[in-house]
């Protein structure tokens, strides 16, 4: 009940167009048993003098109505798919960068894709027929009641059974099924997504049968729950219809016993509509009500770090670590960091080395404000971190890591990003600085040509080149190298360093294990069980 509150709540105006379409589907499906007790009244009475008229303009309205409930509950689902992934990503963008460190990307994948089309699919086209049939049957209840209470009394019952009993009874077990299809799902994409990403280790190390053999494995497992959910709902199915020849049995008897119109024994069969479309529904409700549990999980973490500085930087013209003492969240009581000092002063570059874990990488996330210390102080101009609005600080920060991130568009997009002021002239001067600029004049599409991670067209080193230059396109008081030369060869080292310590004017933080790397840096401090010593 919290779930669908908060489902409800989180749709928002979106829930009016969804109470058009419900009544509009009620009013569609009280005319077409309208139109049918007409009929048969009619056809019973005087066949001379049928109202077809009356009848054709039910039947148009009905039809009306009925395009109305289809066409805005299409609406409302398109529209929920859009808004559900809106808040997603939005929230995605407020818990990274710290709380994405480390996430699966295919868990990720999964709450976009499938749980938030779990939700439309629950919120478009489960909620409405509930809604609808239970609208229905009372008015149908009161209907048959007026012919003849007892007749009220079994069409009720008969409701009941169909609509309640049986969707509740097959939703407990459902609900197993849904949430085995939901791991199995999680499992399939997480294997898939490591036989793409690691498909070139796999191909080395002749592991690729391996893989292979547990894809099938987990795949077979999928088949296995998903038959057999399928195999209840058929027999789910069975019950409905045995239920329903039971019903109109009994309503028979009561009709004939209590001598009432015949009319209504021949309409009650078609007054099960709205109900037998709840057999269905189960799967989808419990499926529904699950992927909604999964994206709210989500929406309900909060960030690592707070949002609530109010200062405004123009520059970073000094960093202090004072006393810093940091672990990570997930885990508490394992300090990487133990009461260090670090003082940078503008433009100077300062290299971070140490041994593989000691903390290197955590001492310029925590300059970068990815996370907070726990006890010292992280400050920037002399101002602690935390006071400076985030976006400000971050926009002041280049950061370049070892695995550079290409985004699937041009060239030139994946320069400039969303700052389109930047004109060619200057992209051409940057790419010079990497010597990138003939390569890329000599590609037919130059600054046009489209990349992406599966079609690269450039080198891992140009691609490197490419993530530097992008920084250089950037005004930025800090710019922070995390084993930017680690893959690379000494060629494509040497032009990042170069183009790096000619022109670039900020400070540089270099984290590296590369001592050659470490040529164009002021002052080398190395990280050794907690503390930074000069190297
Ligand atoms: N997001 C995280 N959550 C929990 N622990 C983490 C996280 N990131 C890093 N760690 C742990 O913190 C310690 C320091 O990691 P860090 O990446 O800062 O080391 P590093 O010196 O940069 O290592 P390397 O040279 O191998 O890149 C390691 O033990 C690492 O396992």
């Amino acid at each position: 009940m919290k779930l669908l509150s908060r489902l409800l709540k989180n749709a928002g105006s979106l829930n009016f167009i969804l109470g058009a379409s419900i009544l509009a589907g009620i009013v569609a499906t009280l005319l077409q048993v309208s139109i049918i007790g007409l009929g048969f009244v009619t056809f019973m009475t005087r066949l001379a003098d049928f109202p077809w008229a009356l009848l054709l303009v039910l039947a148009i309205c009905a039809g009306i109505f009925r395009f109305e409930e289809q066409y805005l509950g299409h609406l409302v689902a398109f529209k929920i798919l859009s808004k559900f992934r809106n808040l997603t990503y939005q929230k995605i963008m407020k818990l990274a960068p710290a709380k994405l460190d480390g996430q699966h990307s295919s868990d990720l994948l999964k709450l976009l894709v499938q749980d938030i089309e779990q939700i439309e699919i629950f919120y478009a086209h489960t909620l409405s027929p509930i809604v609808i049939a239970i609208i229905v049957s009372i008015i149908q209840v009161i209907g048959f009641w007026i012919v003849k209470p007892s007749l009220g009394v079994v069409a009720l019952i008969a409701y009941l059974v169909m609509g309640m009993v049986l969707p509740l009874i097959s939703s407990r077990t459902m609900k197993k099924s849904a949430s085995e299809l939901s791991q199995s799902e999680l499992t399939n994409q997480r294997l898939m997504s490591e036989m793409v990403n690691g498909k070139f280790e796999l191909q080395q190390y002749q592991a690729v049968n391996k893989q292979t053999d547990k894809i099938n494995a987990a795949t077979a497992d999928y088949w296995q729950i998903n038959q057999t959910k399928v195999a209840k709902q058929e027999r789910q199915g069975i019950l409905m219809q045995l239920v329903l020849v039971v019903s109109l049995l009994v309503f028979l008897l009561v009709a004939l016993k209590t001598s009432s119109s015949f009319v209504a024994v021949l309409v009650f069969p078609f007054t099960f509509s709205r109900v037998l479309a709840l057999a269905s529904l189960p799967g989808s409700l419990s499926g529904g009500l699950l992927a909604a549990k999964n994206l709210f999980g989500l929406f309900d973490e909060q960030p690592e770090v707070t949002d609530q500085g109010e200062h405004q930087i123009s520059e970073i013209n000094q960093i202090d670590l004072h006393d810093t003492t940091f672990a990570y969240p997930s885990r508490p009581t394992d300090e990487v960091l133990s009461h260090v000092n670090l003082k940078i002063q503008q433009t100077e570059r300062i290299g971070l080395i140490g041994k593989s874990g000691e903390g290197k990488s955590t001492i310029v996330k925590l300059i970068m404000r990815w996370y907070e210390a726990q006890s010292g102080t992280v400050q920037l101009n002399d101002i602690n971190n935390e006071e400076i609005a985030l976006n400000n600080q971050r926009s002041l920060i280049n950061y370049v890591s070892q695995n550079a991130q290409i985004f699937a568009t041009t060239i030139r997009e994946n320069l400039v990003l969303r700052d389109n002021e930047i004109q060619d002239d200057r992209i051409w001067n940057v790419l010079k600085w990497v010597h990138l600029d003939e390569i890329i004049r000599n590609l037919p599409d130059q600054l046009d040509t489209e990349i992406s991670d599966s079609k690269r067209t450039l080198s891992a080193g140009e691609i490197q080149r490419l993530e530097l230059a992008r920084a250089l396109l950037n005004p930025s008081s800090l710019l922070v190298l995390d084993e930017p030369t680690s893959n690379l060869d000494v060629l494509n080292e040497a032009i990042i360093l170069n183009a790096v310590k000619q022109y670039y004017h900020g400070t540089v933080v270099i984290v590296t294990h590369r001592m050659s790397t470490l040529a164009i840096c002021d002052r080398v401090l190395r990280l050794n069980q907690g503390q930074l010593e000069p190297a």
